[in-house]
């Protein structure tokens, strides 16, 4: 017998609403699973470059001074600490710079801030972006023709490595390869002058530290990043015909300069007073650095560039050999640790809290000395800041910077 109308109608709509519910439910699974909005921070840091204006602050910075012969440099890692310094001095000189920093937070941000701010008023823009942003980098270099890279970004600190190995892969061999790859395709490429470190000498014992001498005992991954990036630079000049030049930098110091470094949390930390830590090697030996001053050090990196040969290549390939370097930049007198305090007190005019342990198995070396031979005969690179005179010029910018009328209050 056939079912009253009734029956099937409603076997229709609950059959449809049936339908409905699985469809939704269906679209709103695939919505939660596949879906996945740009979160907050990437959609702010997409905000940061790109737009008339900012392409307009690029192409002014980029403007050398005088346009015959003027250099157009990229400095990445502008707001750091050597960053800061070697924009300032390029555009000093006339040259055409522009600045690019991601601002991390590996330590107090303002202070990079600050520094950036003092490059703006030098004429140097710095460009908010990551290295390993292909898009930025590829953007910068379709504006501007760069003559030379001065990249000096990188996750510093021996001993922080321990903390956060990820950022050194991410910062020191990934962005390093990611900055090459976009210099590769540059026509014309960009001659390259990069930051490696003493680190590279890890174990070795043969002092003072040549460049010939053996750079495959890594004692902390930072070294070992350090030391990775010598031979993709290596990689990429053989391939490619790019032009490169690693300078080897010796703990280097000075006003702006890192506050996770010695001299500067010494600083801080005497004046609050607060303990200062002192390492000391195995049998009470004492721990050395060659601490090298950031002018000395400014003009090795100046030098560098200048004396830097062109890239042969072009469009990704390589037409010719190019030029390969490698320069140790340091101030040849290593100083026990000890004596970095004891000048700092007596700067300061305040006994530090010291207390004397031994050096934790944390990636340090006992001792940095360089030579710097090469760097003479080639660079014409002599340090002329001794530790006492270098720590001076340090402590007046320190008290002037954090005193309560100055600029910061505290680190
Ligand atoms: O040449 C480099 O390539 C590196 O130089 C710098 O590393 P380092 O030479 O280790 O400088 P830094 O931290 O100032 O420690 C100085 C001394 O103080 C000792 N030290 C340190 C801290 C402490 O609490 N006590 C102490 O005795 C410590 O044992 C050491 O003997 C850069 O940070 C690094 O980024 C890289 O550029």
């Amino acid at each position: 017998m056939d079912k009253p109308f009734y029956v099937h109608r409603f076997r229709y709509h609950f059959s449809i609403t049936k339908l409905l519910f699985w469809s939704l439910l269906f679209l709103s699974l695939i919505y939660f699973f596949f879906y996945h909005p740009p979160s907050s921070s990437d959609s702010s840091r997409r905000r940061l470059w790109g737009g008339a204006d900012w392409e307009y602050r690029v192409l002014h910075s980029a403007r050398p001074r005088s346009r015959a012969g003027g250099r157009v440099v990229l400095v990445t890692g502008a707001a750091g600490f050597i960053g800061t310094h070697v924009s300032a001095a390029l555009r000093r000189r006339g040259d055409g710079v522009v600045g690019l920093d991601n601002f991390n937070d590996y330590y107090d941000t303002s202070l990079k801030r600050g520094r950036a701010s003092l490059l703006e008023r030098a004429g140097v823009f710095v460009v908010e972006g990551d290295i390993n942003d292909s898009l930025l980098l590829k953007k910068l270099f379709g504006l501007v023709k760069f003559s030379h890279v001065m990249h000096l970004a990188a996750q510093a600190g021996v001993r922080y490595a321990m903390k956060n190995p990820s950022s050194y892969v991410n910062s020191n061999v990934a962005g390093f390869v990611n900055v090459l790859e976009v210099c590769k395709f540059a026509n014309p490429q960009p001659a390259i002058i990069w930051a490696s470190s003493s680190s590279v000498y890890g174990l070795n014992t043969k002092i003072p530290f040549s460049e010939k001498d053996r750079t495959d005992q890594p004692s902390s991954l930072y070294a070992a990043t350090k030391k990775a990036g010598e031979e993709i630079a290596h990689t990429y000049n053989h391939i490619y015909g790019l032009s490169i030049t690693g300078l080897r930098f010796f703990t280097v110091y000075g006003p702006w300069g890192r506050p996770d470094m010695a001299y500067f949390s010494f600083t801080r930390n005497i004046l609050k007073r607060k303990n200062v830590v002192i390492f000391e090697g195995p049998d009470h030996s004492t721990v050395a650095r060659d601490f090298t001053y950031i002018d000395d050090i400014v003009k090795g990196c100046l030098a560098a560039l200048d004396t830097a040969k062109k890239s042969t290549g072009s469009g990704g390939k390589k037409r010719g050999p190019a030029q390969l370097r490698v320069f140790n930049l340091g101030n040849t007198t290593p100083e026990p640790v000890g004596k970095l305090v004891s000048t700092l007190e007596r700067l300061l005019k305040v006994k530090a809290k010291k207390i004397v342990l031994p050096m934790p198995a944390n990636g340090d070396v006992l001792f940095t000395h360089a030579n710097v031979s090469l760097a003479q005969r080639e660079l014409g690179y002599k340090p002329k800041t001794d530790l006492q005179a270098g720590l001076k010029k340090f402590v007046r910018w320190y008290l002037d910077y954090y005193s309560p009328s100055g600029k910061k209050s505290a680190v």
